[in-house]
């Protein structure tokens, strides 16, 4: 059954002319990994950013659950159903790993956001240890900020995770790491994962690859 369902939708940005996204069609079941790419300019953080619910199409609908996401509470959608991965990490830098996950757990109003044992445990689960977890986000590698960044999306507990381009600053061992992850996120915990990516090492891993050009979505294998 799909989780998440993209039916005939089209997306036009204010004051342009062209559709940024063209009838699009997809739909994403939970225990697969997809892969979308696609040439600079094609619509893939467009399309991105209507899964994960920062912007709605006037054209078509995406559905949760079978819920419309445009007649949805979305804020909710997006503190407890979806979890966003950025290619710039986007933690906090100056704080720990540990701070970084409380004050995410925090805004989502997380049931287990005083749980010192909760949060340490998921950091545990993508390889950040306690005495790393407690050091500050600047003194850590790329690959350690990333697994932070996996492990805060992860810490309300989605059933959708979105990556755009997980491993574009990575070193290829650290990348195979990275991947290794996620695909285990799909195939043994039955989460749903999205995956912009330009790399060949991602798509490999990919149950779908789906191909954007000019705004249309194409199934590549
Ligand atoms: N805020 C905006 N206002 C107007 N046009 C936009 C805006 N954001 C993106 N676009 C246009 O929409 C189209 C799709 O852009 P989008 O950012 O989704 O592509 P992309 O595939 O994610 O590219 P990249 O790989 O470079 O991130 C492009 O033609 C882009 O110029």
């Amino acid at each position: 059954m799909s989780l998440l369902s993209v039916k005939n939708v089209s997306y036009r940005y204010e004051n342009t002319k062209r559709r940024a996204l063209k009838n699009i069609n997809i739909d994403f079941e939970a225990g697969k990994v997809y892969c979308i790419i696609g040439k600079s300019g094609s619509g893939k953080t467009t399309l991105l950013s209507l899964l994960s619910g920062l912007d709605v199409s006037s054209e078509g609908s995406i559905l949760y659950e079978n819920n419309d996401l445009g007649k949805a509470d979305r804020d909710d959608y997006r503190a407890h159903k979806i979890g966003v991965i950025f290619q710039g990490y986007n933690l906090l830098l100056n704080k720990s790993a540990y701070e970084n996950i409380e004050l995410s757990m925090a805004i989502s109003k997380s049931k287990h956001t005083h749980d010192r044992q909760y949060i340490l445990q998921l950091l545990q689960s993508v390889g950040i240890d306690e005495k790393t977890a407690f050091r500050k986000v600047l003194k850590l590698s790329g690959g350690e900020q990333q697994r932070i960044g996996i492990a805060r999306a992860l810490s309300h507990d989605p059933n959708i995770l979105l990556a755009d381009e997980p491993s574009g600053n990575l070193d290829q061992e650290t990348e195979a790491e990275i991947i290794k992850i996620l695909v285990d996120l799909a195939h043994n915990q039955n989460k749903c994962v999205i995956i912009v990516t330009h790399s060949k090492k991602v798509t490999k891993y990919a149950d779908e690859i789906w191909g954007m050009s000019s705004g249309n979505l194409v199934y590549a294998g």
